[in-house]
């Protein structure tokens, strides 16, 4: 199977990142957005000022305000809305295709109003027959406009599927990987953001690298957890999916749900510098999804449990801190 056209939905920062990679790469990719001003001026400037300043896009990048002009013709949809608008593009998809169907997504997240994995509601409006890839890793959108070097990977359980996707994307300086392991790719992209909450928690409040490295390894043993828990692949997580954006996210200021972290672990309010990041932090509302899906699998997620009382019981870090801290002493297993 081979692809050679895209329409990418969500003009973002990860979006644009993507259809720039694309048209960069030689293929044809036409960008759609829910705001038709951002569209507009894209158009116009070949910039993306609102979510990658000063950087500049390649010509080549169709705009379309318009979802059904932007998706006609193109063989492959690519998501990369926030996961609390997926649901709704989709919807809006499936009135302006016609099979066959191939959906792919950089969405990290689950569906807040079903609390379900993104390819299950894909499947849902879909059906059995289309294609679906999730891509997630590592991957902060601005250091890929750059052209720095990067690595992701490409889940299906149809592997031709997953490697069209990849051949899409793959160049010198970006390398994809494929993975049969969808759901694991998924659940790794969406708890990755929760931990790093708690990671810039940590640093926020001025604890060290002990506690940071503690957190990210015991947070590994939580997502390798509900995975075992759920069906996904250890070595998944342990992969680029999993470990590999648990890194980046939790140690770079970089991350938009580091910086939330930051900012709360310094005392200060979650309304304020929600404002002053003024982009997507996926791990808000996945930190409710998550917390919800453990206690329905009854796996033991003390970190996100934390994430979660600090986000929505308004309860004060130190007592989070203190709480996981004092937890009962246990041989450390996963
Ligand atoms: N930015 C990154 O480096 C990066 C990398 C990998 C994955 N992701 C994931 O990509 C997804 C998008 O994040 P982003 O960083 O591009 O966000 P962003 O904050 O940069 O941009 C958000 C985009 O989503 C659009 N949007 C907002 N609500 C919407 C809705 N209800 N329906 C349709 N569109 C809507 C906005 O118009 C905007 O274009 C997230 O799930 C994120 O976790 C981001
Ligand atoms: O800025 P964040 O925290 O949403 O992270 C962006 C990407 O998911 C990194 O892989």
């Amino acid at each position: 199977m081979a692809i050679s056209s895209v329409c990418v939905l969500g003009a973002g920062s990860w979006g644009t990142a993507l259809a720039n990679l694309i048209a960069c790469n030689g293929f044809a990719v036409s960008l759609w957005d829910r705001s038709a001003e951002r569209i507009e001026a894209i158009a116009e400037t070949r910039r993306n000022d609102r979510y990658l300043p000063g950087l500049t896009l390649s010509d080549a990048i169709v705009c379309e305000a318009e979802l059904a002009r932007a998706a006609a013709g193109r063989e492959l949809m690519l998501l990369a809305v926030p996961s609390h608008g997926f649901a709704d593009c989709l919807a809006r998809l499936r009135a302006c295709l016609q099979p066959p169907y191939r959906l792919a997504w950089g969405t990290k997240g689950l569906d807040p109003h079903s609390g379900r994995f993104l390819h299950q509601v894909a499947r849902d409006c879909f059906g059995p027959e289309a294609s679906l890839a999730a891509l997630s890793g590592p991957t902060f959108a601005i250091e890929v406009m750059k052209g720095l070097p990067t690595a992701i990977t490409a889940a299906s359980p149809d592997m031709a599927f997953a490697e069209a996707v990849a051949a899409l994307l793959r160049n010198a300086f970006f390398r994809v990987y494929t993975n049969d392991d969808l759901l694991g790719v998924q659940l790794g992209g969406a708890v990755k953001n929760v931990l790093a909450i708690a990671a810039g928690v940590s640093d926020g409040m001025g604890f060290g690298a002990n506690a940071r490295a503690a957190l990210i390894t015991r947070g590994l043993a939580e997502m390798m957890r509900l995975g075992s828990a759920l069906g996904a692949k250890p070595k998944t997580l342990m992969g680029l999916a999993g470990v590999g954006d648990l890194i980046l996210t939790c140690t770079d200021d970089q991350s938009r749900n580091r910086r939330l972290g930051l900012g709360l672990g310094q005392g200060r309010d979650l309304e304020t510098v929600k404002a002053e990041i003024g982009q997507e932090i996926e791990g808000i509302g996945t930190a409710r999804l998550i917390w919800a899906l453990a206690r329905r699998h009854r796996v033991e997620m003390p970190i996100v449990e934390q994430v979660h009382a600090l986000l929505y019981e308004g309860v004060a870090p130190q007592i989070a801190v203190r709480k996981l801290l004092l937890r009962e002493p246990k041989p450390e297993a996963l």
